[in-house]
């Protein structure tokens, strides 16, 4: 048995929801770019969920349900008070609210296919609720119900900064939303099929996901990325760091993929929103900043941006903390996680790799009171 580092190039399981050939990333057989586009985050859930596009009933079926199961059971919101919110990570509070959730929902075990498929719309609508909640709270202002006028993203941005959005801010987020919702097996992904395909229950599939989309090197490299730009500060600093950075071996976050090697299709709609949102809110330097990193960055190393790159700027002129951009990752990603979710129970096989052993041969066993 030989070990490929990091499962690269292991293919390890089938799936009809999204898929990433020659660089080019599809949601069942829908390209990515046609979707940001054109199509609102709640179309694309649907897509996720269903393997195809919703009627114009279907959608508003879908939008309705989501709107009525936002509401959080009140001890989620109450567990907020019993920490401090000032210190905790938002993706640490997010992972322990979405396993507290599980406790609420008499249904949590119930493993069937109708069940498990509204295990789902309450988990996509409440993630927002938790994210928007736990960031009025630490401010001390009090969480706010989404309106049944407004689409996902508008809601999000209403129920996070309590005033309604401007049409511009509603569409970038949306794209986002789009732009992020599933990625084939990434690390997240891969961990919630792991883990429900045990036959646990979503919550915990859930769980798990937060707690790999969490890492800088996976969903948590958006807010590096922002913490990378405000500490270079103006345009001029710019190639300076990025060089200093790569003398030293380190990483420049945003950079690179597993799987991509030409370039990552969403990164040009994230780019193009970053100017147009960055110029609009007088944060153009963001943009420049982002613009010489890159150059500097790809001169350098073969190594386009990912998703994560422009994301930053892009969420930073819509005027959202640093530290909520991995949880507005999993607000999207979550949609995926759940269609692989249901995909995995639908045709269920244990997921159980091998380990090629590289530890010491045979050993003797030598009691505690006669050991040196
Ligand atoms: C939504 C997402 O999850 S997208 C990814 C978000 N993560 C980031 O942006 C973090 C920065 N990027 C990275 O760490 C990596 O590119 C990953 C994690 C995305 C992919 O990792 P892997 O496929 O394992 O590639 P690996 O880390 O082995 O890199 C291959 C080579 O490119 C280099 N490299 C890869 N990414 C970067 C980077 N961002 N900055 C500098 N060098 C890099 C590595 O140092 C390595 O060089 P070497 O062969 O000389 O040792
Ligand atoms: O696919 C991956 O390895 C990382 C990921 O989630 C993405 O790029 O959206």
């Amino acid at each position: 048995m030989t070990a490929t580092r990091g499962l690269e190039g292991i293919v390890a399981t089938t799936s009809s929801i999204s898929s990433i050939i020659d660089d080019t990333l599809t949601y069942v057989g829908y390209n990515i770019d046609d979707l940001a586009n054109n199509a609102s985050f709640e179309e694309v859930i649907y897509l996720l969920w269903h393997l195809k596009l919703p009627t114009a009933g279907e959608l508003e079926e879908l939008s309705n349900l989501l709107a009525e199961n936002a509401a959080l059971p009140p001890e989620v919101i109450e567990h907020f008070k019993m920490y401090n919110t000032k210190e905790v990570h938002p993706m640490a509070a997010l992972r322990t609210a979405v396993s507290m959730l599980g406790l609420y929902d008499d249904k949590a075990d119930v493993m069937d296919p109708q069940e498990n498929y509204m295990k789902a719309v309450r988990l996509q609508a409440k993630i927002p609720t938790i994210v928007t909640s736990f960031a009025r709270i630490r401010n001390g202002q009090e969480p706010i119900a989404p309106r049944k006028d407004l689409n996902f993203a508008a809601n999000f941005l209403y129920m996070l900064n309590g005033k309604t959005p401007e049409p511009v801010e509603i569409e970038a987020f949306n794209k986002a939303l789009v732009l992020h919702a599933d990625h084939e097996l990434n690390a997240s992904t891969f961990t919630a099929r792991v883990c429900v395909a045990t036959l646990s229950d979503v919550y915990s599939g859930v769980t798990a996901a937060i707690g790999a989309l969490k890492g800088p090197l996976h969903g948590g490299a958006n807010e590096q990325v922002m913490k990378m730009l405000t500490e270079i500060g103006s345009v001029d600093k710019a190639e300076e760091y990025v060089l200093d950075k790569l003398e030293k071996k380190e990483k420049i976050m945003g950079f690179g993929h597993r799987v991509y090697r030409q370039g990552d299709p969403r990164a040009k709609h994230l780019k193009e929103m970053s100017k147009r949102l960055t110029e609009l809110t007088g944060q153009g330097k963001y943009y420049e900043i982002s613009e010489k990193v890159d150059a500097t960055f790809t001169s350098k190393k073969d190594l386009p941006p990912n998703v994560d790159f422009y994301s930053a700027s892009v969420y930073h002129s819509l005027g959202i903390d640093h530290d909520l951009f991995t949880p507005i990752f999993a607000v999207s990603r979550v949609s995926g996680w759940l269609a692989h979710i249901l995909e995995q129970y639908s045709d269920n096989r244990l997921i159980r790799p091998r380990a090629d052993y590289i530890g010491p041969g045979k050993q003797e066993y030598v009691p505690v009171s006669e050991r040196g």
